[in-house]
C-alpha cells in the first residue's frame, strides 16, 4: 500500500512529493505550500469539468452510433448527417473572421520553417540526442541511409566505402548548388573556400578549376569560425544555416580538393519532448521519470551515460555555436532545438494524486508539472520566456477552451504572466477538424501551432463511424478524399486565421524511419502545401527533411494558397465504408495478420518493458514506427471488421496466436523479452488481443486504458517478485 502524503487536502504519492519539493522547486521563488495550494485549487476547479467533457464525448458518440444504425453510412444522406451533427452540438457555429493574437513566440515558431522532431522524453539518451539535433551532419545522414543507393559499388559494407563516400560528397554538392549557387560553376568543382577581407567586411571567395568566383547571392555568407582558412563557414538560406566544415587533415577532408569534410545543416528547429503517444508512463514512478528528464532539459543538467560501439559515452546538452559575422563581430547560433513538451490529453487519470480519494486527470497534472519544470529555463530554450505545450486528442472547441483554462490556472499559481503557456492544438480528432476555426478561436491568445497528418485522426475516424459499415484496409484509407480535405482545411483555416509569419501550420509523422529515400520524395509535399514544419522520427530524418525547406520557400507557398476555397465539410465526412465488402478471404486474412503483427509487436514491448515507441516490422518486413496512435488505427480497424462480421472472434484470436510466434521470432535477440506464443494467457498477449476484441468499446477507440492496466499488472508482479 502506498502511503500517500497529504498536501493542501490532496493525497500525493511520496515519489511525486519528493520530486516536486526536492528537485523541481529548489531554485525557484515558489514555496512548497504555494505550489500544493495552487495545484489543489486548480484540481478542485477543473476535475469536474474534465469529467463533464468526457461524458459529452460518450453522449455524442452514442448519438452518432444510433444515427448510423438507423440510416447506414453517411453517403446514404450526407446533408441529413451534417444537419444531425449540428443538431446534437457536434458541429458548432463558426466565429466570424479573426486573426490569432499570440505574442512572444520564438523565431523557430513564427518566422523559421524546418523539421519538427518528436522524441519520447522518458528516454534520456534519445531526448538529449533530439535536443542536440538542431544541427546534423549531412554527410552522415546521406552515407547512413538509402538516400544514396545501396546497390553495387555503393553498398555500405564493413569499413568506409570510398565510392559511397564520393556519392555522398556529390549529393551534398548538389544541395549546395541548389541552396547556395555559385556565381559561376558548381560546388562539385571547388578547390578552395576562402574567407577574404572586402574593405571593412568579409566575403566568401570560392576557387574552382575555372578560376575564382563567389556565391551568386554574396549575402548568403554570414559568418565563419576557427581560423579563417581552416575552420567553419556559415551560410544562410531561407533563414536556415548550413556550415561548411573545412578540415583538410581529416580523412574525408583530405579526399576533397577544398578540404570540405562535412556540411552541417540546421535541422530540427523544434523538438517535441513527448509525454504522450510515444511514452509508457502508468504510475507515479513513471511520471516522475518523465518529469525529471524534462526538468533536466529545462535546467540544462540532463545527461546520460551508455555503452555505444564498445565504449562508454556520456551525452549532455550541446552549447550554442560561436562564430564571427562578416564584420568580425560575435555571431551566436543556437546549439539546441527549441523544445516543446507534449502533455497527455484529457482522457486518462493518474493515481499519483488523489482528490477526495479519486485519481485526478493526468492532463491536469502534466500541465502543472511540465510548466513548473519549465520555470527552470533561463532563456536557453525559449529566448522569449514562452512555455510551449502541445495538447493532443482534444475533441472540439470546448475541449480546447478547457485546456486554455487549465493553463490560465497554472499561470496564476506559478506567478506567470497570462498566456506565457502557449498551446499547440493537435488536429487529430474529427470533432476538432470539423470545428477547427472555432477551436483556434478559443485559443487565439496562446496558440502556437495547429497541425495534421495524424495517425490518431484515422483511428478516431474509424471509431466515430464504427456503426456505419466496414472500413477499407488501413493503407487504402490514406488515399481517400476525407484525408485530403482534413489536410487542406487545416492549412487553409490556419492561413485565414493569420498563422503565416506568426505561428506554425504543421504536418504529420514519417512513420517508416528506415525509408529515407521515400521520405525525401514524399515529404517535400509538406512545405509545398504551405506547412512551416512537419514531424520526423529521428535526427537523421530531420537533417534530410531540412533540405526540403531550402528547396521550398514556405511563406511563398502560403501566399499561393491563401485564398484557395475551403473543401466543404461533406468532404471531411466522406470516409467510405463498403457494404457489402469486396475483399477476398485471402486479402482479409492478410490485412488481419498485418494489423495483428503491428499490435502485438508494439504492445509486447509496451507492456513487458515500458517502451512506448518501437520500430516494428510489418508483414512485408518494413520497419514501422509504432506508437499509441498507430496501434489505435490497427486495433480500431480490426474491431470494425469484427463489428461488421468480416472476421469472427475465433479468427481474430487464432491470427493473433499465429502472429505471436512471428513477433517472438523478431524479438529473439532481446534477452529480456518473454515469448508470447508459449503463453497466450500472458498479460502482453491478452492486452494486444483485448485491444482488437474490445476496441469498439474503448473510449474514442483509445489504446491507453488497456495498455495502462496491463503494464500496471506487469509492474505489480515484478515488484512482488522483488519483494519476495
Ligand atoms: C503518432 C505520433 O504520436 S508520432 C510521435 C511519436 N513518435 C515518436 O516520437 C517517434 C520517435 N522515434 C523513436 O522513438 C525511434 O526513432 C524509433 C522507436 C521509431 C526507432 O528507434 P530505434 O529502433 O532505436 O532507432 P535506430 O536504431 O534506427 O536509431 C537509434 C539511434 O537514433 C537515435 N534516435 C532515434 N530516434 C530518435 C529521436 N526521435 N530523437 C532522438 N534520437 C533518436 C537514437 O538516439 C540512437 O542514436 P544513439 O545510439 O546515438 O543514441
Ligand atoms: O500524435 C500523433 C499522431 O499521429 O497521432
Ligand atoms: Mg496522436
Amino acid at each position: 500500500m502506498t502511503s500517500y502524503q497529504t498536501k493542501s487536502g490532496l493525497s500525493v504519492h511520496p515519489m511525486l512529493v519528493d520530486f516536486v519539493e526536492r528537485e523541481a522547486l529548489p531554485g525557484l521563488k515558489i514555496t512548497a505550500e504555494q505550489f500544493w495550494a495552487g495545484f489543489a485549487a486548480m484540481l478542485a476547479e477543473h476535475v469536474p469539468t474534465n469529467a463533464r467533457l468526457l461524458a459529452k464525448r460518450d453522449e455524442l458518440q452514442g448519438q452518432i452510433d444510433d444515427w448510423h444504425r438507423r440510416y447506414g453510412p453517411v453517403s446514404s444522406n450526407p446533408q441529413g448527417y451534417e444537419f444531425f451533427l449540428r443538431d446534437i452540438g457536434y458541429l458548432v457555429d463558426e466565429p466570424g473572421d479573426f486573426s490569432i493574437e499570440t505574442l512572444g513566440l520564438d523565431p523557430e515558431i513564427s518566422s523559421l520553417c524546418g523539421p519538427q522532431l518528436v522524441v519520447p522524453v522518458s528516454n534520456a539518451r534519445y531526448a538529449l540526442n533530439a535536443a542536440n539535433a538542431r544541427w546534423g551532419s549531412l554527410y552522415d545522414a546521406l552515407y547512413g541511409t538509402d538516400v544514396i543507393s545501396r546497390d553495387g559499388d555503393l553498398a555500405p559494407g564493413q569499413g568506409y566505402n570510398a565510392a559511397r563516400g564520393a556519392a555522398v560528397v556529390a549529393r551534398a554538392a548538389q544541395f549546395l548548388d541548389e541552396a547556395f549557387p555559385l556565381a559561376a560553376g558548381s560546388h562539385k568543382d571547388v578547390t578552395g573556400y576562402h574567407v577574404v577581407k572586402n574593405g571593412e567586411t568579409r566575403m566568401l571567395a570560392v576557387d574552382t578549376h575555372a578560376g575564382r568566383t563567389g556565391l551568386r547571392d554574396p549575402s548568403a555568407f554570414v559568418g565563419y569560425g576557427g581560423t579563417e582558412e581552416n575552420g567553419e563557414i556559415v551560410l544562410r538560406h531561407n533563414g536556415l544555416h548550413a556550415i561548411l566544415v573545412i578540415a583538410p587533415k581529416t580523412p574525408i577532408g583530405a579526399a576533397h580538393a577544398a578540404g570540405l569534410s562535412d556540411v552541417i545543416v540546421e535541422a530540427a528547429l523544434t523538438t517535441i519532448q513527448d509525454c504522450e503517444d510515444s511514452v509508457a508512463a502508468v504510475d507515479a514512478e513513471d511520471k516522475v521519470g518523465v518529469y525529471r528528464n524534462w526538468l533536466g532539459l529545462m535546467n540544462g543538467s540532463l545527461q546520460d551515460t551508455f555503452e555505444k560501439g564498445g565504449k562508454s559515452v556520456t551525452r549532455t546538452l550541446k552549447n550554442d555555436r560561436s562564430y564571427k559575422d562578416v564584420d568580425g563581430q560575435p555571431l551566436t547560433l543556437k546549439g539546441r532545438s527549441l523544445l516543446l513538451v507534449r502533455n497527455v490529453g484529457h482522457l486518462m487519470t493518474t493515481d499519483a494524486v488523489l482528490l477526495d480519494g479519486k485519481p485526478v486527470g493526468e492532463g491536469l497534472m502534466d500541465a502543472a508539472l511540465t510548466a513548473l519544470c519549465a520555470l527552470h529555463d533561463k532563456g536557453n530554450n525559449s529566448r522569449t520566456g514562452a512555455i510551449y505545450v502541445v495538447k493532443p486528442k482534444m475533441h472540439g472547441p470546448e475541449e480546447v477552451a478547457f485546456a486554455c483554462a487549465i493553463f490560465s490556472s497554472v499561470e496564476k499559481f506559478l506567478d506567470l504572466a497570462p498566456n506565457t503557456i502557449k498551446i499547440g492544438i493537435m488536429d487529430e480528432e474529427r470533432r476538432t477538424s470539423a470545428n477547427l476555426k472555432a477551436a483556434i478561436y478559443q485559443a487565439r491568445a496562446r496558440v502556437f501551432f495547429i497541425n495534421t497528418g495524424f495517425l490518431d485522426r484515422t483511428g478516431d475516424e474509424i471509431h466515430t463511424s464504427m456503426e456505419a459499415g466496414a472500413v477499407l484496409r488501413k493503407d487504402e484509407i490514406k488515399g481517400e478524399r476525407w484525408i485530403a480535405s482534413y489536410e487542406d482545411r487545416n492549412v487553409l483555416i490556419g492561413l485565414a486565421c493569420g498563422f503565416s509569419g506568426k505561428a506554425q501550420i504543421g504536418k504529420g509523422m514519417w512513420a517508416r524511419p528506415d525509408d529515407m529515400a521515400a521520405m525525401m520524395d514524399a515529404k517535400i509535399g509538406h512545405p509545398n502545401s504551405g506547412a512551416n514544419t512537419a514531424w520526423v522520427p529521428s535526427p537523421t530524418a530531420a537533417t534530410l527533411h531540412a533540405l526540403h525547406y531550402h528547396q521550398v520557400d514556405v511563406f511563398e507557398a502560403q501566399k499561393r494558397r491563401h485564398n484557395q476555397p475551403l473543401p466543404p465539410l461533406s468532404d471531411l465526412f466522406s470516409m467510405p465504408v463498403q457494404v457489402p465488402y469486396s475483399l477476398s478471404r485471402d486479402e482479409i486474412t492478410r490485412e488481419l495478420e498485418n494489423n495483428a503483427q503491428g499490435i502485438l509487436g508494439y504492445v509486447v514491448r509496451w507492456v513487458q518493458q515500458g517502451v512506448g515507441c518501437s520500430k516494428v516490422p510489418d508483414i512485408n518486413n518494413v520497419g514501422l514506427m509504432e506508437d499509441r496512435a498507430t496501434c489505435r488505427i490497427s486495433s480500431q480497424a480490426v474491431a470494425n471488421w469484427l463489428r461488421h462480421g468480416l472476421v469472427s472472434r475465433d479468427e481474430v484470436t487464432s491470427v493473433f496466436e499465429r502472429m505471436a510466434a512471428v513477433v517472438d521470432a523478431q524479438n529473439a535477440g532481446d534477452p529480456i523479452y518473454r515469448p508470447m506464443a508459449e503463453n497466450y494467457q500472458s498479460v502482453a498477449f491478452q492486452a494486444a488481443l483485448d485491444l482488437a476484441l474490445h476496441g469498439a468499446d474503448q473510449p474514442s477507440g483509445y489504446t491507453e486504458p488497456l495498455l495502462h492496466a496491463a503494464r500496471r499488472k506487469v509492474k505489480a508482479r515484478e515488484a512482488g517478485k522483488l519483494a519476495q
